[in-house]
């Protein structure tokens, strides 16, 4: 396999020696081209450690290294400057005062003001801000600016670039399209970057792979499919959208579950915490299926789809259905997975955790 174009290892990070790590032996590698997401809460140390591999703080342990070049380690500290990487803050730190076009030949050192000029004017193009190039950026709209201070980092070509919650400063609509653009920029680029969240549907939609952190340690990582679906801890189940959570005897690849006996996306045995998107259960007429009866006590309608609440044995439920069946508040069905339940390594004992669905994740 080729050298990633970053790897970090064993990174940890504490400010003071007495104080507790914020970032406690973290451990990831980014291959070359590809959009790595550091997703997690607000003050698990995301930012943290993407200012270590800026260079911004120094790592108390662990090591850093982009290709083959060592920037953090025992002895060796790069400065920021010194390193190839870019990087784009949540509040873009644009120059009031100077034009987009300056702004983006700001970085550019080494070569001459028309040479410096010129390739601003390229990079503006290739984000579609040609025609705004003289422009001052408070001038501008939140999504143009964001795509000023991205042209500015991706103006001297970094082998990688770093993006702090890039777009938390756009309203809805403006924030998909321009993350959109963004992606197929760096793809059509063929850059790597890093970009880190705390909003689950952006690592979800934005990232090639993405780690899952919380509490200054990284729970999962993996293809989006792989930690929405196969959610290895019961934090990045909830963490990642709804689901239902069932309290289960597990008997090899089987369990015996609140809604009858299901198969196991791995072997276990005794007491376990499985997990069950809402779209991996089926609701069905009751008298034509061998699910569990329950009782719908709720509905959302969503156009292209519904999501039901389900009453079983004292415990409500998620189901996740398209709409060729309506069902009313009190109409008795059943609900028959449809996938084999994902087995939780819960850090808290199964027993604490009750069965059903879980809360709306936060934030
Ligand atoms: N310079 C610093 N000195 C002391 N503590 C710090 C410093 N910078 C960050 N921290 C602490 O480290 C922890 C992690 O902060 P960090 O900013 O990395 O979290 P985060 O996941 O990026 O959060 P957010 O999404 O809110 O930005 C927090 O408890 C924060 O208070």
């Amino acid at each position: 396999m080729s050298t990633p174009i970053l790897s970090v290892q064993n990174l940890t990070k504490r400010f003071g020696p007495e104080a507790p790590p914020v970032v406690h032996e973290v451990s990831f590698e980014v291959e070359d081209g590809e959009i790595f997401s550091i997703l997690g809460p607000s003050g698990c140390g995301k930012t943290t450690t993407l200012r270590c591999v800026a260079g911004f703080e120094e790592a108390s342990a662990g090591t850093i290294a982009v290709r083959d070049q060592t920037l953090s380690g025992p002895g060796v500290h790069v400065s920021p400057d010194a390193r190839d990487v870019g990087i784009v803050f949540q509040n873009y730190a644009l120059f009031p005062h100077l034009t987009v076009r300056e702004n983006v030949a700001f970085g550019l050192d080494g070569a001459s003001e028309a040479a410096r000029s010129a390739r601003a004017q390229e990079v503006l193009e290739m984000v579609g801000l040609d025609g705004f190039e003289d422009r001052r950026p408070q001038h501008l709209s939140g999504g143009q600016q964001q795509r000023v201070a991205l042209a500015r980092t991706l103006a001297p070509e970094p082998d990688l670039i770093l993006l702090d919650e890039p777009f938390s400063n756009l309203d809805a609509l403006l924030r998909q399209e321009t993350r959109q653009e963004v992606r197929e920029l760096l793809k059509n680029k063929g850059m790597s970057a890093v970009f880190v969240t705390h909003n689950q549907e952006e690592a979800l939609s934005f990232a090639d792979r993405l780690a899952v952190m919380r509490g200054g340690q990284l729970d999962q990582i993996g293809t989006p499919e792989e930690v929405y679906y196969h959610p290895r801890t019961l934090f990045v189940a909830q963490f990642l959208g709804r689901t239902n959570l069932l309290l289960s005897q597990a008997a090899g690849t089987e369990a015996d579950t609140p809604l009858g006996r299901v198969g196991l996306n791995e072997a276990a045995e005794g007491t376990v915490l499985v997990s069950m998107r809402p779209e991996h259960l089926a609701l069905e007429a009751p008298e034509a299926s061998d699910g569990t009866v329950g009782t719908v006590v709720g509905r959302a309608f969503k156009g292209h789809d519904i999501t039901y609440r389900v009453c079983c044995g004292g415990s409500e439920y998620l189901v996740h259905t398209d709409n060729r069946r309506f069902y009313e508040p009190g109409d008795t069905v059943a609900v028959r997975p449809l996938e084999p339940a994902v087995v939780l390594e819960s850090r808290s004992t199964p027993a604490e955790v009750p069965s059903g669905a879980t809360p709306e994740p936060e934030p």
